[in-house]
């Protein structure tokens, strides 16, 4: 029997340089979606010497890493998805060197950052120095500290243990806490310092996580650790999409566009997969050893299973209620950097007004134009937004800008977008993000094999929203079905 699936980075990191040994027994594999997971898994199952149907829906590849072009001029672009790498996620940045891709820092947050909360305009480096210039009224005893100190403060047990050994200590805490949402553990604080009502909207607020504190304690946690101001980011130098468009040459004549799956039907040691033509409003059914599913499990809700036990009550469980939040971006052109003129390069505004959260790029310093992210929000924070049209999102957005940054936001607007991933049919959320108890309870289930099929995706993976979870899951799920057949 193979080695057990590789969980360390370096393991992984050995595959996506070496592929698989070359199989003697070729498989019939088809997958569904052409996002990070499914061109991974396809990629590499087929240098392994199977044969390989990538079954997309929509007509292009990339799934939720989808850089929008149009409506800008010269160039210009916005990431309606993934748009950060961190530096630790070392198997994204493999496949980004082994395409040869073009890598520059994201710059996250600058000392200048430029905060509107409350009614208060200030930067980053005023706030550090005094945060009750914010005028959250926070506890006697929270004053003078910043939210991240807070956050850092209440969760500062947890940290200090699972430091000691995070490979022995993570399971630990799971079981312990999984229980809790973010709000509730730092309120009612189990094992540390519990945190007035307004020390934690004002973490929820200077986080942007004001969306969504009811949900795992333990999931924004992770995040919370990862986005410390020490975590280097990067992106790739003229959009994301290079990373998906790169596994063309190898899989263009195995991906198979506008085929929305509507069924799986498994029996005995066959899997097929059934849909129809979206351009065409024609059937297509597809037949094979094994099926790779890398949809959203909002998405997996609305496709047929036959025969229903095909799948396990656990995983019905999963596909049924495992979170996805939803997300909204808003780019819009500018025909001058005038956040440039103002000391923003790079960086970001962090807002209480609907915009939330606002990206100045971090390319092309200098230049006659650019595009701005003016607003990133993540669940209840994206809900206000998603029933406007295009245009609407783009004007109301553009309002609230100009509060922050005055009317040259009008004299030099050019043009804008908005993506809301709720709206998306092929996506229907954002990414997932665990509530309270679903990492105990259901993630257990999420990525286990049902028979003849396979499943992987971000949410199959243990770094949801993110493509590194994606990779991670592509890995496991070839290893799996690799590993079932002979090597030659
Ligand atoms: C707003 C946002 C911001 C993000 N920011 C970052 C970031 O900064 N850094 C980062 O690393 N990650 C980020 N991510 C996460 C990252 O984009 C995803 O984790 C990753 O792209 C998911 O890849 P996947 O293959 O799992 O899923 P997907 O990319 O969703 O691929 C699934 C594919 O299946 C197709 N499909 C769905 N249903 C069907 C069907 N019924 N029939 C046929 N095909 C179907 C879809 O069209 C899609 O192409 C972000 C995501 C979002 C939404
Ligand atoms: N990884 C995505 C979405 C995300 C944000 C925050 C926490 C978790 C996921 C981003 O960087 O925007």
């Amino acid at each position: 029997m193979e080695k057990a699936f590789p969980r360390s980075q370096e393991s992984m990191i050995s595959i996506i340089r070496n592929g698989l040994p070359k199989t003697s027994s070729p498989k019939q594999i088809v997958i569904v979606g052409a996002g990070m997971a499914g061109l991974v898994s396809a990629s590499l199952l087929k240098e392994a010497g199977h044969q390989v149907t990538i079954l997309e829906g929509s007509d292009r590849v990339g799934g939720r890493v989808f850089t929008l072009r149009s409506p800008f001029h010269d160039g210009g672009y916005i990431e309606a998805g993934a748009m950060r790498i961190p530096s630790t996620h070392l198997l994204t940045l493999k496949y980004i060197s082994k395409f040869r891709l073009p890598l520059n820092e994201f710059i996250n947050t600058t000392p200048n950052d430029l905060f509107y909360v409350n009614g208060v305009k200030a930067r980053r480096w005023m706030y550090e120095k005094k945060p009750s210039i914010l005028r959250f009224p926070v506890a006697p005893q929270e004053r003078g500290k910043t939210a991240d100190e807070l956050a850092q403060l209440a969760v500062k047990p947890i940290t200090d243990f699972i430091n000691q050994d995070p490979e022995k200590h993570w399971p630990i805490i799971i079981k312990e806490f999984d229980k809790y949402s973010m709000e509730l553990f730092l309120r009612d604080n189990p094992v540390g310092v519990s945190l007035s009502a307004a020390a934690v909207n004002m973490i929820n607020v200077m986080s942007g996580f004001e969306g969504f504190p009811e949900l795992s304690f333990l999931e924004i946690l992770r995040d919370f650790i990862l986005f410390t101001p020490s975590t280097r980011f990067y992106e790739i130098t003229g959009g994301f999409d290079q990373l998906p468009c790169s596994f063309l040459p190898q899989l263009q004549d195995n991906i198979f566009f506008n085929c929305r799956m509507t069924k799986i039907r498994g029996s005995g040691n066959s899997v097929a997969i059934a849909g129809d033509f979206t351009d065409r409003a024609k059937p297509f059914e597809v037949t094979a050893d094994h099926a790779i599913i890398t949809v959203p499990f909002t998405v997996l809700q609305l496709v047929e299973v036959e025969p229903n036990n095909l799948f396990s009550y656990h995983k019905w469980n999963a596909i049924r209620q495992l979170h996805y939040v939803s997300s909204t971006k808003i780019g819009i052109q500018f025909s001058r950097r005038f956040w440039e003129e103002n000391g923003l390069y790079g960086g970001q505004t962090v807002t209480d007004l609907p915009i939330r959260l606002s990206y100045y790029p971090s390319h092309h310093f200098g230049g006659a134009g650019g595009v701005v992210l003016v607003s990133y929000t993540w669940e209840d924070d994206a809900l206000p937004w998603v029933h406007l049209s295009e245009e609407e999102q783009v004007r109301k957005a553009l309002q609230v800008m100009a509060r922050i940054h005055g009317e040259v936001v009008y004299e030099t607007f050019v043009t804008g977008t908005a993506h809301n991933w709720v709206m998306q049919p092929f996506a229907a959320g954002a990414f997932t993000m665990f509530k309270p108890f679903q990492e105990t309870e259901l993630g257990p289930y999420i990525s286990t094999p049902e028979g003849r099929v396979h499943f992987a995706g971000e949410h199959a993976s243990d770094y949801h929203g993110w493509i590194q979870g994606a990779i991670q899951s592509a890995i496991r799920v070839a290893v799996e079905i690799h590993s079932s057949t002979r090597y030659a």
